[in-house]
C-alpha cells in the first residue's frame, strides 16, 4: 500500500483515484475549486466532473496542497498540459525527492515543444532526480476506467526501478499495466494521437466515409511514428498501447473529447464556439499548434497535423482538407 496525491480533479485524476484506491493504496485527490473538494468528501462524487460515479471512501479530496502533497511515495499530475509548469511550481515546495512523480497528462508544451516528463523534470531539478519521474499512457477513457471497465496502459519512466513501481502501484484486475522503457515514444504517442482523433472527427463529422477514417489512422501511426523515431523513439513503441492502442480508442471513441471538437468542425461549427461550450481539455487544439511549429523547425513531414493547423488556425474549409491530402504527391507507403 503507498500514499498516492493525484493532483487534478477533472476527469482522469478522479477516474485515476479510484483505481488507485481499488489497488490498496491511501489516495488523496488534490482539486483546485473547493466545491469538488466538499463534493467528494460529502457525497462521494465529483459534481464537475464524471459525476455519475461514486468515489470510494478511500479517496479524501483537499484544495490546499499543503494538506495533501507532504510525506506521500507518490505524486500523480493529472492536469492539463498546459497546466503542468505552472502546476509542477506550486507542488515543487512542498516535496522532499523521496517521492515519485507520474504525468498522465498528454500534450507537448507550446513554445518549448517539451514532453510532460521533461517539463516534470526541468521544473522539479534540484529536488527531484530524474530517475524518479514517470509516465502512464495508453487508451484510457476516464469514463470507463472509474467504471472498471477493462483498460490497458503502459507505464514508462527514465528508471526501470520507478516504472515498476508505478505498475505495482495501479495495477488491479480491471487496470492492467504492461512496462515500456522508451518514456520519449509513449510520450509522444500519447500527445500526437490527440491532433489525429480530431481530424478523424472531421472526417466522422463531414460524413467522409469509412475508408478515409481507416486512411486516416494508418498515416496518422505513420506520422507519429516519424517524428517519434526523429526524436530518438523505437519504432515498437507505436504498434503498442500507447501508440496504435490510443490512436484507435481516441480516433473512435465517443468518450473522446479531441474527436468530439474535430466532429463538429467537421459540422461546420466553429473552434471558439465549440470550446467554449465545453467544460473539459481537448489537448489536441495546443497539442497541433506545438507539434506543427516542431515538425516545421525539424523538417519532418507532417501533412495530417498541418493539414489540422489550417483547419483549426487558418479557417480552412474542412472539406478541403481530405482533398489536399488525397492530391499529394504520389509517394511510396512505407517511408520514415
Ligand atoms: N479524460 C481522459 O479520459 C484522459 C485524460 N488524459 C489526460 O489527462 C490530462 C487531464 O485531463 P482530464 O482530467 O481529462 O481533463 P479535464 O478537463 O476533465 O479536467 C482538467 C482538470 O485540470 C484542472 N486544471 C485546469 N487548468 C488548471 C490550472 N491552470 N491549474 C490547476 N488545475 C488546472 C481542472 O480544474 P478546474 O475544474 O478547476 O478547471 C480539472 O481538475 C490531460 O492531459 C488528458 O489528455 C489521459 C488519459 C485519459
Ligand atoms: O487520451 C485519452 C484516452 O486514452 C482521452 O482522449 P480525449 O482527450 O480525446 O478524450
Amino acid at each position: 500500500m503507498k500514499k498516492v496525491t493525484v493532483i487534478g480533479a477533472g476527469s482522469f485524476g478522479t477516474a485515476l483515484s479510484i483505481v488507485l484506491a481499488r489497488a490498496g493504496n491511501k489516495v488523496n485527490l488534490w482539486a483546485r475549486e473547493s466545491e469538488i473538494a466538499y463534493g467528494i468528501n460529502n457525497q462521494h462524487r465529483n459534481p464537475s466532473y464524471i459525476s455519475d460515479v461514486t468515489l470510494p471512501d478511500a479517496v479524501v479530496c483537499f484544495n490546499d496542497l499543503e494538506k495533501c502533497v507532504p510525506g506521500r511515495d507518490m505524486i500523480v499530475f493529472a492536469t492539463p498540459s498546459h497546466a503542468m509548469r505552472e502546476v509542477a511550481n506550486t507542488v515543487k515546495p512542498h516535496l522532499t525527492g523521496e517521492e515519485i512523480v507520474v504525468s498522465v497528462a498528454k500534450g507537448i508544451e507550446n513554445d518549448t515543444f517539451m514532453t510532460m516528463s521533461q517539463v516534470l523534470s526541468e521544473v522539479l531539478e534540484g529536488v527531484i532526480i530524474d530517475d524518479k519521474i514517470g509516465v502512464l499512457s495508453g487508451p484510457s477513457h476516464a469514463e470507463e476506467v472509474s467504471k472498471f471497465r477493462p483498460t490497458t496502459v503502459v507505464a514508462t519512466s527514465f528508471s526501470k526501478r520507478t516504472a515498476g513501481i508505478i505498475q505495482e502501484t495501479f495495477m488491479t484486475p480491471m487496470f492492467r499495466i504492461y512496462l515500456n522503457y522508451d518514456i520519449i515514444g509513449v510520450e509522444i504517442g500519447g500527445a500526437v494521437k490527440n491532433i489525429m482523433a480530431i481530424a478523424a472527427g472531421i472526417v466522422d463529422g463531414a460524413s467522409l466515409g469509412d475508408n478515409a477514417k481507416a486512411a486516416l489512422i494508418t498515416r496518422g501511426l505513420h506520422e507519429i511514428k516519424r517524428l517519434g523515431m526523429r526524436l530518438g523513439a523505437s519504432q515498437d513503441t507505436f504498434s503498442g498501447l500507447a501508440g496504435v492502442g490510443d490512436l484507435i480508442v481516441t480516433c473512435t471513441s465517443e468518450h473522446s473529447r479531441n474527436r468530439y471538437v474535430g466532429y463538429h468542425i467537421g459540422q461546420g461549427l466553429k473552434l471558439d464556439d465549440i470550446v467554449s461550450k465545453m467544460n473539459m481539455v481537448a489537448e489536441g487544439i495546443r497539442t497541433t499548434r506545438s507539434v506543427y511549429d516542431w515538425s516545421n523547425k525539424l523538417n519532418v513531414e507532417m501533412p495530417i497535423t498541418e493539414a489540422v493547423y489550417k483547419v483549426l488556425f487558418e479557417e480552412k474549409d474542412p472539406k478541403d482538407m481530405l482533398y489536399d491530402l488525397m492530391t499529394r504527391n504520389p509517394k511510396e507507403e512505407i517511408m520514415i
